[in-house]
């Protein structure tokens, strides 16, 4: 791949800030980005409404139709569709059907951001610049909590702290696709950064990558 049309991939736990940080990334380099998460949603909101069982990998297949989905779909982004989200992508089969869909995005001729759980390790492997973003749980569960209520929606910090928690612990133990850095990622640990800081940082971190690859 070469630098006038990068991949860059962007990977990192649950309220990392890596969706944030993409998206700058994205608005920097003037090139097309995409949430996987939202993917993953999807089929969660789909086996949502139609009652599917997220303890079925059958069921959960099935519900890989985004035939019906608008992805500015509100109910996407909500914390039940998310914990869904993170049973239904331990499927092998699932993640299967999501392959292709992201691959495509990222092979674009232009380039790509993309941010998930697997980017720099599984759908492109060959990016140009990865980021592992983090932060600590406790960190990222204040920014979701202060997220949710300034919403007007009622959460509770603990709460919140817990679904982290099982969050991460489901996205990294799981067989197919962990979350994991990947060996050539750079690790962006944002817990004591400003969103300005992070996205200066990642600017800085992705620019000496490319100009390495040049
Ligand atoms: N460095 C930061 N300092 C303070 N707040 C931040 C920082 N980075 C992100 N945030 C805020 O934290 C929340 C989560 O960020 P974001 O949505 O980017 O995370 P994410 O990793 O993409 O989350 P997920 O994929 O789990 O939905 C948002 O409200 C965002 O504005
Ligand atoms: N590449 C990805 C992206 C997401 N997931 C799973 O989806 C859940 C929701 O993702 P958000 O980024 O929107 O929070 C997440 O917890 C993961 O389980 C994934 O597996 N791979």
């Amino acid at each position: 791949m070469t630098s006038s049309a990068p991949i860059i991939a962007v990977d990192g736990p649950a309220a990392s800030g890596k969706g944030t940080v993409a998206k700058a990334l994205a608005r920097h380099f003037g090139l097309p980005h995409l949430d996987t998460g939202l993917l993953y949603r999807a089929v969660a909101l789909n086996l949502l409404r139609w009652g599917g069982d997220p303890d079925s990998e059958f069921a959960a297949v099935r519900a890989c139709d985004f035939s019906q989905i608008d992805f500015d779909d509100p109910e996407l982004r909500s914390e039940m569709t998310g914990g869904v989200a993170s049973r239904v992508s331990v499927y092998p089969a699932v993640r299967e059907a999501l392959v292709q869909r992201q691959r495509d995005f990222a092979g674009q001729p232009g380039g790509a951001v993309l941010d998930g759980r697997d980017i720099g390790t599984v759908i492109a492997p060959d990016a140009d610049a990865k980021l592992f973003v983090t932060a600590s749980p406790e960190i990222r569960a204040e920014r979701r909590h202060a997220e949710l209520t300034g919403l007007g929606l009622a959460a509770h910090y603990e709460d919140v702290l817990i679904d982290i928690r099982a969050r991460d612990e489901r996205d990294s133990g799981r067989a197919a696709a962990p979350l994991v850095q990947a060996e050539d990622a750079d690790l962006l640990d944002t817990s004591e950064m400003t969103i300005d800081a992070a996205v200066r940082r990642a600017i800085a971190l992705v620019e000496a990558r490319l100009k390495r690859s040049a």
